[in-house]
């Protein structure tokens, strides 16, 4: 084992799509910064979650716009070999070299092997040996790295010390019940459903989040015969109309839709026979409800936790009762981590639990970035964040709407599903909005109402719902459901941040004949 040391100001652990982020900004006011990423550069989102799931979504979704178009004809079901080389491309073949690039031409320094705190503003890095890679398609376990047993060699050790401050951007991990025969039954996560080689003849999907509904409607157009069970309804964290609408849409692709029913039990027969051990034959699922399925795969999709597991928090003071939820790391607005003495240590992204996507992970990487670029940066230069004022703004971090508080986090986070119809909302839901104790009144529409909507398909289907605080007058939250939803959702999004007065939102027009009509039609049902 060798042991090295270098000294950098920052040291960003993660180099997925919010840790490279974070060190950009960072980097903004000439600080040095040492990126530590275990796997490929750009995360799990790059390779294994949005892109890759998107992209399996894509045809399906084209297809349907073209059969319900009037002049057109069904395009029949997708080529399946070029929805997955299409797939292949978009990971860029599991290979991060044009990531790679990227950080280099950012100025960052990219330390490859497994970063672990190893006390304060220290952190060790198992470096996997010359010749293993440490990186190419994983095995999915996120251990990250790679050691020993591939070359016969021992990993290094690698000291990186940080001037000013650590920056934990390490991601989550999927979370496998303890459901009897489900671990020996070799499930699929959502690796493997979103680096598959080959679709299965039928897909057992457990959980009925986005993933779960995503990966069956994927699958689905993709020719798998697909049963999704979900315990509770569908997309939970949405409104209740969002689920039954997705649910509906499911069972018209042919999903055989179970809610309500958990898996009580999985056997899959020849158990560790395959090649690396893995179970190979039909799985059967036995439900709460005595039912079964027997399926080629199953997928197990029931949520993931903060990647804390293998981090040395310990070694700064941090216990299981300093942790947050699932072992988050709890973070201020600014994103610092509490409980650190020295107030050196921030982290962003899944690893806090606060809003797990990627573009609430970038947000929180924006200002994590800053508040470290302001705090300890040397240079006041183009790129150094003023906040409109001369020069770093140091002292306001955590200050609401300022650029160094992930304020929108609490009030305005967004999502998209990519299902068909898609699902988009910002804010809290009704009931959150109600448990919140905010004042709320939600005004519904049926988009097919819309004029726009007509133009678009005759059977055009989707919802609105907008949510007004009846005290302040201004939007609190949006949700749309219907086809491209997503691109529907900014507009609500600024409403809601910009905390627009009903009364001046009334003279935002929208155009003829579009589905942002609702918008119009909105303000109309509210007594506009
Ligand atoms: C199937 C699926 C689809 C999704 N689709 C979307 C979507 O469409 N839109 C969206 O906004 N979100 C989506 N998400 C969520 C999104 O993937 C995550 O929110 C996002 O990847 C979080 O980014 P991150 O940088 O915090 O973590 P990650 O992307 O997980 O990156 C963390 C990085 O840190 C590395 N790492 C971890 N520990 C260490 C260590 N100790 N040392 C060194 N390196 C380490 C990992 O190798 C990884 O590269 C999806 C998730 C899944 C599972
Ligand atoms: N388009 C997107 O933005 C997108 C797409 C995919 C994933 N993601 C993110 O990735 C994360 C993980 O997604 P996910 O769908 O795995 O998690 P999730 O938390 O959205 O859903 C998990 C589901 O599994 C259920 N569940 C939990 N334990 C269970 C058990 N033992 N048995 C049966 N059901 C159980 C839960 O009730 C829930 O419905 C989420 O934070 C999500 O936001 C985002």
């Amino acid at each position: 084992m060798s042991l090295s040391e270098e000294t950098f100001d920052v040291v960003v652990i993660g180099g997925g799509p919010v840790g490279e982020n974070a060190a950009d900004r960072a980097s903004r006011t000439g600080l040095s910064v040492a990126l530590v990423e275990s796997e490929l550069v750009g995360g799990e989102c790059s390779y294994w979650a949005c892109m890759p799931s998107k992209v399996l979504l894509r045809a399906g979704a084209v297809r349907a716009l073209a059969r319900d178009t009037p002049g057109l004809r069904d395009p029949g079901a997708p080529d399946v070999a070029a929805v997955l080389a299409r797939r292949d491309e978009i990971t860029s073949g599991w290979d991060d070299a044009g990531q790679v690039s990227w950080v280099e031409g950012a100025g960052l320094t990219l330390v490859r092997g497994h970063g672990r705190l190893a006390g304060e503003r220290l952190v060790e890095v198992t470096v996997p040996p010359a010749g293993a890679g440490g990186t190419g398609a994983s095995d999915g376990d996120g251990a990250g790295g790679l050691g020993e047993a591939e070359t016969g060699e021992s990993p290094a050790t690698q000291l990186l010390r940080a001037r000013h401050a650590v920056i934990v951007a390490t991601g989550s991990v999927p979370v496998l019940p303890d459901t009897p025969g489900l671990a020996e039954a070799s499930p699929w996560s959502s690796r493997e459903a979103t680096a598959a080689d080959a679709v299965p003849e039928s897909l057992v999907v457990v959980g009925g989040g986005v993933v779960g509904v995503e990966m069956a409607n994927a699958y689905a157009d993709l020719g798998a015969q697909v049963t999704l069970v979900a315990r509770g309804g569908l997309l939970s964290n949405a409104e209740p109309f969002a689920g039954e609408m997705v649910g509906d849409a499911l069972r018209g692709l042919g999903v055989d839709v179970r809610t309500g029913v958990e898996v009580a039990s999985v056997e899959r027969p020849g158990a560790g026979s395959g090649a690396e051990g893995e179970a190979t034959g039909p799985v059967t699922v036995t439900l709460t409800d005595g039912d079964t399925i027997t399926a080629a795969e199953i997928l197990v999709a029931t949520g993931r936790v903060p990647r804390t597991a293998d981090l040395g928090v310990e070694s700064v003071g941090l216990d299981e009762s300093g942790l947050g939820r699932g072992g988050a790391l709890v973070v201020d607005d600014s994103m610092q981590v509490a409980g650190v003495t020295g107030g050196w240590l921030y982290a962003c992204g899944d690893v806090t639990g606060r809003a797990p996507t990627t573009h609430q992970g970038k947000y929180q990487a924006r200002v994590v970035g800053d508040v470290v670029a302001a705090r300890y940066g040397t240079e006041a230069g183009d790129r150094a964040p003023t906040d409109g004022e001369p020069g770093p703004a140091v002292g306001q971090e955590g200050r609401a709407w300022s650029r160094y508080a992930a304020t929108a986090d609490h009030t305005a986070s967004v999502q998209v599903v990519f299902t068909q119809p898609q699902v988009s909302w910002v804010g809290p839901t009704e009931r959150e909005a109600r448990a919140a104790g905010i004042p709320v009144e939600a005004v519904s529409y049926d988009l097919a109402w819309v004029a726009g909507a007509s133009v678009e398909t005759p059977g055009y289907t989707g919802r609105a719902q907008v949510l007004v605080d009846t005290q302040r007058r201004v939007l609190v939250g949006a949700t749309f459901v219907g086809p491209d939803a997503g691109e529907m959702l900014h507009a609500a999004t600024i409403a809601v941040v910009g905390e627009v007065p009903l009364d001046r939102l009334w003279h935002a027009v929208p155009a003829y004949p579009t589905v942002s009509e609702v918008w119009l039609r909105f303000l109309e049902s509210y007594g506009l």
